[in-house]
């Protein structure tokens, strides 16, 4: 038999957290020890909108809660301020952060990595946990070693507050390990309209779209001598993330540092 693990959650209102509360409390070796939010502080997660079925102490304050609660994970979709520091509380009280909040700079990873190193426990932050993205980022990998000009386009729900996506940045930088630096288009090109040709990473143009009715999609384009190649992802519901939580949650209790992107996990 499985041991159980005592996972809280935070941000259990939002879109994503609403599936990850039925996901643990669903998982037979999973147990929801409590959830936090910024309001409801006391009441029982049963007295909520949407959870009439399932009990779980609420909290407004992170370290009360790991304080009186003791989980073995914290899961977080919340808000780039409130994952960053809640992901830093998690460390330094012993709970496994497992993060799929996005909007965390390189330089935020280096220090919940060094800070995870320190207190030798285990944390995930990954930008996407579908498994279709992971093998979207693993062929755009694959594929920028032979094709050296490329663009990526994200396209996602219109109530997302960061852009570009973490799972675009995640992919610039996946690409970027694997080819030489370059500008591309033509060396004099100008924007009439400022923005015109996205953000960029190390070259890399990332075009964000931002529409009501999308979930979370990806085109990675790749231009090459009278070809070209595009790798697509499609999330249509947020079920798609869940197997990955699911395995997150299952792989962070045997790590020892902090492994930045599940295809680091999914081999
Ligand atoms: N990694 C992935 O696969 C993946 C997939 C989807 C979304 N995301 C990311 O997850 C995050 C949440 O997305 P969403 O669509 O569910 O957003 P949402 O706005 O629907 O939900 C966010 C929730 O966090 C709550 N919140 C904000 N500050 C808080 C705090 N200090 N304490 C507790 N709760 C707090 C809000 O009240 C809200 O209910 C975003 O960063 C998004 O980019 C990641
Ligand atoms: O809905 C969102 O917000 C999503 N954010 C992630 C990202 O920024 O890459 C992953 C997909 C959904």
């Amino acid at each position: 038999m499985m041991e159980t693990i005592k996972v809280a959650v935070a941000g259990p209102r939002g879109r994503m957290g609403r599936e990850a509360v039925s996901l643990v409390h669903h998982t037979e070796h999973f147990q929801l020890v409590a959830v936090i939010d910024r309001i409801n502080d006391g009441k029982d997660l049963a007295d909520v909108d949407h959870f009439s079925w399932i009990h779980a102490p609420i909290y407004t304050d992170i370290e009360r809660c790991f304080r009186e609660t003791k989980p073995d994970v914290l899961i977080d979709l919340t808000t780039p301020e409130a994952g960053k520091h809640h992901t830093e509380i998690a460390l330094r009280y012993g709970v496994r952060p497992v993060v799929g909040t996005t909007g965390f700079t390189p330089d935020d990873i280096e220090r919940l990595t060094k800070l995870a190193e320190e207190k030798e426990i285990g944390a995930i932050i990954a930008p996407n946990f579908a498994v279709g993205a992971i093998l979207m980022m693993k062929f755009a990998q694959m594929a920028a070693k032979y094709f050296t000009d490329v663009e990526i386009i994200e396209l996602h729900h219109d109530q997302k507050l960061d852009a570009p996506s973490g799972t675009a940045v995640k992919t610039a930088q996946l690409i970027s390990a694997v080819r030489p630096s370059k500008k591309q288009g033509h060396p004099d090109e100008k924007e009439t309209l400022e923005g015109a040709r996205g953000a960029t990473y190390d070259g890399i143009p990332i075009h964000s779209v931002r529409l009501p009715g999308f979930v979370a999609h990806q085109e990675v384009i790749f231009g090459g001598n009278g070809q070209a190649l595009t790798i697509r992802h499609d999330s249509f519901h947020r079920g798609s993330f869940m197997s990955g939580v699911k395995l997150s949650v299952e792989t962070v209790m045997k790590l020892r540092t902090l492994v930045y992107g599940l295809e680091h996990i999914i081999e």
